[in-house]
């Protein structure tokens, strides 16, 4: 059983997670190489706190889950039934943290991987206990988004997989598993194949970025939210799909490389928010603002698609 985990990386995800974690009732034990990144998580823990109290999520009466911070990697994950690793989405990065663990943990403590989409067969190869290693991929925001994907490698133990399944569900999180170990899983796969398009669409001129952003979110996302792909189809008519899959599936994108337009702005250091520019400007305020109206909708609709509205 789970009940004490640690995460390794407080960037972008980290927080949000501990937050959602601690209200399951789990302990939780947080690290980040950095200073910095520690300084700045307590004030995302508190932010993401205060999100879940709008959702209504309270911690169960079996007991209040509490996240702690700390400097020192091998106390994060002393005695910890599971480690969630969510440091930056390169290889090598990753195992150091799991080399750096390894004598540290259980032979029985699970690692757990959020990696966006590398195949977890690869990462496993760094560990010594690869049939207790999984990915463990949740969305962003992940105190938000109640999906999360569960993978296992070619050297993961099932059981493996149906305990994190299990300890998702139990803190009425969403699991879902992901049966073969493709790169980019599912979500990732499906968000790639429509962000290329819509990239390729903004730099041909087909249509501008505010533009293609109320054409995606009000006739595709505001639907699918409702009405998953599969059940899309069927409600569509295959017969349609078929005969519009028959001329427009060779006239979409299919470019395997990364797109120039998004080159020349990672060349330039335009990011997106993290540095103030991407495909719109960011001011601080304006990022502030942004960000805790998305997390209003968010949950609102969350809300709504849960029948609690
Ligand atoms: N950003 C997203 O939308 C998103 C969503 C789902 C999954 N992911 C995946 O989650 C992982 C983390 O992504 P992120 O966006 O939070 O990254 P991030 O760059 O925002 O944060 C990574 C953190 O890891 C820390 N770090 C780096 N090396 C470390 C080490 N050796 N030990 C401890 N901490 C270390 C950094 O200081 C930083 O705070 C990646 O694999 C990413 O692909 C990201
Ligand atoms: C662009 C993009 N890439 C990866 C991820 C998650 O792995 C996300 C996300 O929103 O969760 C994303 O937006």
């Amino acid at each position: 059983m789970i009940r004490r985990i640690a995460i390794i990386g407080l960037g972008t995800m980290g927080p949000g997670m501990a937050a959602r974690l601690a209200r399951g009732g789990l302990q939780v034990a947080a690290y980040d190489v950095a200073p910095t990144a520690i300084e700045r998580a307590r004030s995302m823990l508190s932010a993401a706190e205060t999100v879940l109290d709008a959702l209504g999520i309270a911690s169960p009466s079996a007991g209040v889950g509490m996240v702690r911070f700390t400097d020192d990697i091998g106390d994060a994950v002393s005695g910890a039934d599971l480690v969630i690793e969510n440091v930056p989405e390169n290889i090598s990065v990753k195992a150091d943290v799991y080399r750096t663990i390894d004598g540290l943990i259980a032979s029985d403590t699970i690692v757990a991987s959020d990696t966006s989409g590398i195949p977890i067969t690869k990462l496993q190869a760094h560990i010594s206990h690869p049939e207790r290693m999984v990915g463990m991929h949740w969305s962003n925001p992940p105190h938000i988004i109640p999906m999360i994907e569960v993978i296992g490698g070619e050297r993961t133990a099932p059981q493996t997989v149906a305990t994190i399944r299990e300890l998702i569900r139990s803190i009425g999180l969403l699991p879902v598993v992901v049966k073969k170990d493709v790169p980019g899983f599912v979500e990732n796969r499906v968000l790639y194949a429509l962000l290329r398009e819509a990239v390729d669409l903004v730099e041909r001129g087909v249509i501008d970025p505010e533009d293609l952003d109320t054409c995606v979110s009000w006739g595709i996302g505001y639907k699918i939210a409702v009405i998953g792909p599969m059940a899309l189809l069927d409600m569509a008519g295959l017969d349609i799909y078929k005969s519009v899959s028959s001329f427009l599936n060779a006239d979409l994108s299919n470019r395997d490389d990364v797109a120039p337009m998004v080159l020349e702005k990672t060349n330039a250091s335009k990011f997106g928010i993290k540095s103030g520019e991407g495909m719109f400007s960011y001011t601080p305020e304006q990022t502030k603002a942004l960000q805790g109206e998305r997390a209003r909708k968010l949950v609102a609709v969350r809300r709504i698609l849960e029948g609690r509205g």
